[in-house]
This record gives structure tokens, C-alpha cells and sequence, in this order.
């Protein structure tokens, strides 16, 4: 079989063709614009993300079968009879609706964490629904009128593409309105933050099929993250995986259960058709690839090539110490107000030390999600990791010495991909060998974890 795998994420449209085996060639990728229209906003193009669907399809060529993973928790509103979006996307990065979330108070907040899941953080899409309801006349005109949808992006594409107003279960558990115990919306959340049940897209399983486009079955939609970790062949409890991208995400499979967690969240890993949902716990940062590209900005490296290898301990056990809260920090903070840190350099502090800090910095935020994970669902002794910064092998090791655990970097580097055509029916076991480990060392002490943990105290707060 012959799947198309398109991973329409936070910066850029793939697709690749991936075949029986799993062989996979790259056969488009395109980079969208990221729109900043004030400081914490982040927007997207919906007829921009719509057309390099349609253009990395296209240079697919003819496949059997389509299978699209989606960036989550952004979001918008399009009108039902016209198709047309009434606002850009609003990304799951946009903070704009951290004032109305705090003023909903503790007790909403352990309501949304019973129902669904999910603390009252603007990362999640209810809070920029029921933003665009309130603020966009549009929006609230074509309520009135009945011709309102509200959805992720994946929603919006399929009933664009194949006039399909679906999504599925895992993306539906990343927006806050989701009953994780029955599996649909909530009245209690969309009531909580003022989302209309009614305009919100049918839930399907993550096979359940969303129409024909040009000529192939849309067999699957999910999030990224998700298809990732089956990507990863994480099917087991205590499977985890961690991909860097702009944020990183820490995803754990946990079984059919609820898992009983707290710090990171409970998710919906998958629902396939006829078998009960798998739960997962995730947890992420928000600025992995972000932070590094802001050191990169900052002149800390020019090219990533110098991030492969550092002589010498590390900039940590020195005392420099990163902390990457350029948005704040998520699990198991869930502190907007964190500011990004740098501290501990001296007359001798080279920018390369710094370079080296930011990585270190990203690392030890994940750590702290490993350390969240391991202590209420369990994680097992090796963590499979992907994405841009895995390919560091300074990072990689650092990661393996700060968790205490093995970690594994797969050859093949489209895990999103190859997890989309597994869920679509691809056999992709072939392609799943693993490239490099990392086994943990003593280079990374205790005292340097909790170092780590005094600059996190020191960044949180700062923009109060
Ligand atoms: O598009 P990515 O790969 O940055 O992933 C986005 C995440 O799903 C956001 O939660």
C-alpha cells in the first residue's frame, strides 16, 4: 500500500510517501508564515495551511490512501454554508487568553482537570473558541445566524477538503471541552468557557474515515504528537517517546484507563475503530527548537553543526544555567508569567558556553517531565526521542546523564509520518531501527539537578 502521510504542523506542510516496508520518501515540505500581530499572539493563514495541503498532495502523485496529522490545539472558526474562516487560526502557542482563564477561578480549574483532563491554560483551544465568540463580530454573527463552526485545524481542512466537519478523539482531548470519561464534548466545559456545543465537529476514531480527496480515502487524522508516539511503536505502558520540534512533548502510552496523574496530563493517545481508546500522559515544554532558534538570533551559534559536541563539563555542573521560558513555562508549572533565565556567567563565559546552556536548559525542562512522568504512570528504562534537536549528540547524551535513563534516536527522522501510515495500515516495522543510544553517564550530579531547579524558581513569576 502507498499512503500519503501529511504532518501539517506549527511551521511547515510535509507529506511523505510511505510504502509497505516502510519505505518513505520526502515529497514536499512548505514553510507558512507565523503571524505576531501583538506581543503572546500567534496566528496563522487558514487558506495558506489549506493550500500547501493541497500542493504537498499534489507532489505526492497518486496514492491509495491519505492520512493527516494536525498541530493540535489551534484553532478557528469558519462559516458552514461559505467554508470561510472568519479569523486566522489562533496557534497553540497564542497566550491571548490567560487573563479570562485566571478570572474563571480555582474551583472551574478543578472541574476542567476532573472532566477533562486539562488545566485552565491558554495552550488548549476552548479558551481561543470562546475568544473568537466574544471578539470577532463575525464570529458571533454567524452564531446567530446558525452558520458558526468552531474546530482545531484538522476539522476545518477536512470539511474544506471532503466535506468531512470531523475530528477525532485524540485531537478532540487537546481542546478542553472533551468528557474523557464518555468520549464527547462536554456541556459542563463548553458551558464553563462559553463554546456552543452545536458548532463543534463530529469525534470520530483516528481511522474512522473523513472522505475522499482527489481520489484517495482520508483513513486517518490525529494529532502530531500522537501519531509520533505510535510512530515511535510506543504501544505499551511505560512506552514513551519525546520529540522536539518548536515545543517538546513527552508523550507516555498508559493503557485503557484514566490514568490517576498529576503535574502532567492525561491525553488520549489513539482510538481505533472497534477497540477502546489508549490513554497517554504528556507533558511539554514550550520552547524547544524556539529556544534554540532564539539563541541562534541571539548570535549564542551560527550553525547547528557547532551544537554536536562540547569539551569539558558541562556549562550546568559551571554554574550557567538556561532556563527557556520564552512562553512561559507548561508541565508541571503551567506558569505564563516564567521568563526565559540566564544566569551564572562570568569575565571567562564564551558564547559557546552559552550556546551550550541553552541546550542544557531545554534538556533539563524535559527531564523535569520525565522525572512528573516516572513518578505517576511509570516510564520505563528507555526513552525513544526525534525531532530536530535529537540529532545533537551532545544533547542526547546530556539527556541520557540528567534522566538517568537510555535514550534512543530512531533512523528514521519522519516518525509522524511513519506512525500516520501504521494507523492507516502501512506495515512500517522495517523502518523502525534505532540509529544511536545514549546510555547514562555521571556527568550530570545531583547538585547540577538541583541547581537547575534553583534557576526554574528564580525564572517563574518575572512577568507578573
Ligand atoms: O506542530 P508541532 O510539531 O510543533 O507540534 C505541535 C503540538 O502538537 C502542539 O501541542
Amino acid at each position: 500500500m502507498r499512503v500519503a502521510a501529511v504532518d501539517q504542523g506549527t511551521t511547515s506542510t510535509r507529506c511523505l510517501v510511505v510504502e509497505d516496508g516502510g519505505k518513505a520518501r520526502v515529497a514536499a515540505s512548505i514553510r507558512h508564515a507565523q503571524h505576531h500581530p501583538a506581543p503572546g499572539r500567534v496566528e496563522h493563514d487558514p487558506e495558506e495551511l489549506l493550500q500547501n495541503i493541497r500542493s504537498v498532495l499534489d507532489a505526492g502523485g497518486p496514492v491509495e490512501a491519505i492520512a493527516i496529522a494536525n498541530q493540535g490545539e489551534s484553532c478557528l472558526a469558519w462559516d458552514a454554508k461559505t467554508g470561510k474562516a472568519l479569523h486566522p487560526v489562533i496557534v497553540w502557542q497564542d497566550a491571548r487568553t490567560a487573563r479570562e482563564l485566571e478570572a474563571l477561578g480555582a474551583a472551574a480549574e478543578a472541574r476542567s482537570k476532573a472532566v477533562c483532563g486539562l488545566p485552565l491554560d491558554p495552550y488548549f483551544s476552548a479558551s481561543k473558541m470562546a475568544w473568537l465568540l466574544k471578539n470577532v463580530p463575525a464570529v458571533s454573527e454567524a452564531h446567530s445566524q446558525g452558520r458558526l463552526r468552531l474546530g482545531t485545524t484538522d476539522a476545518f481542512f477536512l470539511d474544506r477538503l471532503c466535506g468531512s466537519f470531523r475530528t477525532d478523539l485524540a485531537t478532540a482531548s487537546r481542546t478542553g471541552l472533551l468528557d474523557l470519561a464518555k468520549g464527547s464534548w462536554s456541556t459542563e466545559m463548553c458551558e464553563l468557557h462559553g463554546v456552543p456545543l452545536e458548532c463543534l465537529p463530529e469525534i470520530a476514531a483516528v481511522d474512522g474515515g473523513f472522505g475522499m480527496l482527489g481520489g484517495a480515502p482520508v483513513k486517518v487524522s490525529i494529532v502530531d504528537q500522537q501519531a509520533a508516539l505510535y510512530g515511535h511503536g510506543c504501544r505499551m505502558p511505560g512506552d514513551c517517546k519525546i520529540t522536539f520540534g518548536t515545543g517538546a512533548f513527552l508523550l507516555a502510552v498508559s493503557g485503557n484507563e484514566r490514568p490517576a496523574i498529576e503535574g502532567l496530563l492525561p491525553t488520549i493517545a489513539w482510538k481505533e475503530q472497534g477497540k477502546p481508546a489508549v490513554f497517554a500522559i504528556e507533558g511539554g515544554v514550550y520552547d524547544a527548537g524556539a529556544a534554540l532558534e532564539w539563541a541562534r538570533s541571539a548570535g549564542f551559534f551560527a550553525d547547528v553543526g557547532e551544537l554536536d559536541a562540547f569539551d569539558g563539563p558541562s556549562a550546568l555542573s559551571r554554574g550557567i544555567v538556561f532556563v527557556p521560558a520564552l512562553s512561559g513555562l507548561a508541565a508541571p508549572y503551567w506558569d505564563r508569567e516564567a521568563a526565559p533565565l540566564l544566569i551564572g556567567m562570568d569575565h571567562a563565559t564564551s558564547r559557546r558556553d552559552l550556546a551550550r546552556a541553552v541546550l542544557e536548559g531545554i534538556a533539563m525542562l524535559t527531564v523535569g517531565l520525565i522525572d512528573e512522568a516516572a513518578r505517576s504512570a511509570g516510564v520505563g528504562k528507555t526513552i525513544s526521542i526525534d525531532g530536530g534537536i535529537s540529532q545533537s549528540a551532545y544533547f542526547a547524551q546530556f539527556l541520557a546523564s540528567a534522566s538517568r535513563r537510555t535514550i534512543v534516536v530512531p533512523a528514521m527522522f519522519e516518525l509522524t509520518a511513519l506512525g500516520l501510515a501504521e494507523l492507516a495500515g502501512v506495515d512500517c516495522a522495517a523502518g523502525r531501527a534505532i540509529a544511536r543510544t545514549f546510555q547514562p553517564d555521571n556527568s550530570v550530579s545531583d547538585a547540577d539537578r538541583r541547581r537547575f531547579t534553583r534557576a526554574v524558581e528564580r525564572a517563574r513569576g518575572w512577568r507578573e
